[in-house]
């Protein structure tokens, strides 16, 4: 048989390495942007905590945050099970931002904030950034399941801390809340204990 007159060029899926590990960092991107953001809100919830006898465990609100987003996610067509694993994660990170400050306070009552947030009114920042990260989670499967989710992330994380000027305690904090993001495609990530 004749060889074909026309040399076609070669199949654009051949190329993009490059764009498709681009396109799965920006799929994570905003989970860390978010997660930073949620993190941010624990400054002003260990403000509003201290000095009154609330603790920073709420396993009650936590509940509540729980079973929100796995109903969140189960209605984005998101797996809820997996969904609450990575809201674990950002509530502990949370939690450890706050018992650092309160930490970092009790060592030097010259750093405590002049201002005591309103709590309920954090609790509602909290719950707005709470739906765009469930949305978040939602959008991003294809990228939390990919061999390249864990180097895509660590990007992202470091881009955000560059950006924010995130300080030790809530890099480390991100580094926590982000934790069970990445996993096998079909099983969420182990329990952790
Ligand atoms: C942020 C709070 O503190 C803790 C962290 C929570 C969270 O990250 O959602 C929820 C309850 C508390 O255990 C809070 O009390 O609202």
């Amino acid at each position: 048989a004749p060889a074909p007159a026309v040399v076609l060029p070669a199949s654009p899926t051949t190329v993009p390495t490059a764009t498709s590990r681009e396109r799965q960092a920006d799929a994570l991107r905003p989970l860390a942007v978010l997660s930073a953001r949620r993190l941010a809100t624990a400054d002003l919830v260990a403000a509003a905590k201290w000095g009154t006898g609330s603790p920073v465990d709420d396993p009650v609100r936590e509940r509540q945050v729980l079973d929100a987003v796995a109903r969140q996610a189960a209605g984005l067509g998101a797996d809820p099970r997996w969904t609450a694993r990575i809201f674990r994660d950002q509530i502990e990170a949370n939690k450890t931002v706050q018992r650092g400050l309160h930490r970092r306070w009790a060592a030097d009552p010259a750093q405590v904030p002049e201002e005591r947030p309103d709590l309920g009114e954090v609790r509602k920042e909290i719950n707005r950034v709470n739906d765009a990260l469930v949305r978040a989670i939602a959008a991003s499967g294809a990228a939390r399941t990919s061999p390249r989710c864990v180097p895509s992330l660590v990007g992202a994380a470091a881009d955000v801390r560059r950006e924010e000027r995130l300080d030790v305690l809530h890099t480390v904090a991100l580094v926590r809340s982000v934790r069970s993001v990445c996993g096998a495609e079909g099983r969420a990530p182990a329990q952790a204990s």
